[in-house]
């Protein structure tokens, strides 16, 4: 590994880790390595903190198979981690992922896979304060509450992926898998130390310490919206309105992170308390039917109203709920007396009882008169 002197970034790393507590010491941590500026110039980081923090570290690297030189990408990132003297591991896509979301959640999935076997409760990731005003300006653009502008915390439980469980060897698969799975993933998080710093620094850092950067071909592509914005977007914010744009909007991320941690947890409270009298112990599992009490919901302010119902239709619908779902079952809250919903994704409906918003499978309706 070439050597290094102690830098401003080291010092800016090293505070914000004692600062946030998002890396215990003595932990060992795999670090995501696509090859690009961002994850070289965290390992490198990482690597020089190393001796303070007493981590163990491993390289994992995924080959999508995405462009032409992917193969290269990986051997270029595995001669690396063999030059600098450090465990590599790999994953390879069976079949190549037809769009960017399918990509970045193999992805992910690939990354939990090879922490669960080996042993590594944090998996490390190069995100940068770039990547979180991009994210912000993405869906801002696409109309977002305030959930989607906060994109990018520090630390994110890896909780929400189904492991197939002969891939990671956990023995019997008879004697409660389900249970053994939930354990493993969620001790697993995912931690992103460089959301203080912009891409701007890691691009210098990894010039002055001589990093062996591998350029993504497709950062150029303005096909991607995410491109357009990094190279014509942000650059003409910085050059009209803010120099510092991408801070800015990393601190606006940041501070809308920590509002929405608290609304989600009074929405759950809400929720909890508008389903406690009647389901009786069940409303932990969302079984339908699911009753509401409108009252106690009535009394919450619309802020609220909205997350308890997103919350709810999270547990009960295959996929994450649409805007429309929210604000029809949101409706439903102040509605006339025997008002109902046309049927959700699942096939559910719900309907207005005096004080009860009832949720229910349709077949399970009395008729209609
Ligand atoms: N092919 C890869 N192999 C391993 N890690 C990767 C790979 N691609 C990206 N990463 C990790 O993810 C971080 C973010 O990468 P990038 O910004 O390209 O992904 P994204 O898809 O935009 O982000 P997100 O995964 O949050 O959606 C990188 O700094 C790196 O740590």
């Amino acid at each position: 590994m070439p050597n290094s002197q102690w830098t401003q970034l080291h010092a800016q790393l090293h505070r914000t880790l004692l600062q946030r507590k998002i890396l215990p010491p003595n932990q060992r941590l795999l670090v995501a390595v696509s090859g690009g500026q961002d994850s070289l110039c965290l390992l490198k980081l990482l690597l020089d903190l190393q001796p303070k923090w007493g981590w163990e570290l491993a390289i994992a690297h995924c080959d999508h198979r995405w462009r032409s030189d992917s193969e290269a990408n990986a051997n270029h990132v595995a001669s690396l981690a063999k030059n600098w003297g450090i465990c590599y591991y790999q994953k390879t896509a069976d079949r190549i992922p037809n769009t960017e979301a399918a990509a970045r959640n193999w992805r992910y999935q690939s990354l939990t896979e090879i922490a669960i076997a080996n042993n590594y409760p944090y998996i490390v990731t190069g995100h940068t304060a770039s990547d979180r005003a991009e994210t912000l300006l993405y869906n801002l653009i696409r109309g977002s509450g305030a959930d989607g502008l906060s994109a990018l915390s520090w630390v994110r439980p890896l909780a929400d992926f189904r492991l197939p469980i002969l891939d990671i060897g956990l023995g019997n698969p008879h004697k409660n898998p389900k249970s053994k799975i939930q354990n493993l993933k969620s001790k697993i998080s995912l931690v992103r130390p460089l959301l203080e710093i912009t891409r701007s620094q890691t691009g210098q850092f990894c010039q002055e310490q001589k990093l062996p950067i591998w350029e993504d071909s497709t950062n150029q592509d303005l096909q991607y919206a995410r491109n357009r914005i990094r190279s014509e977007l942000l650059p003409y914010l910085e050059t009209h309105f803010n120099p510092k744009t991408q801070q800015a909007l990393a601190q606006t991320a940041e501070l809308l992170r920590a509002d929405v941690e608290y609304l989600e947890l009074a929405a759950t409270d809400l929720l909890q308390q508008a389903m406690s009298e009647i389901n009786e112990g069940e409303h932990e599992n969302f079984q339908l039917p699911v009753k509401l009490n409108r009252q106690i919901l009535q009394a919450a302010p619309l802020s609220l109203q909205r997350r308890a119902m997103r919350q709810l239709l999270q547990h009960i619908l295959p996929n994450a709920p649409s805007f429309e779902s929210v604000e029809k079952l949101t409706a439903l809250i102040v509605a006339p007396n025997r008002s109902q919903t046309d049927p959700f994704p699942s096939g559910a409906i719900a309907t207005v009882e005096k004080p009860w918003i009832t949720i229910k499978y349709i077949a399970e309706l009395p008729s209609i008169r």
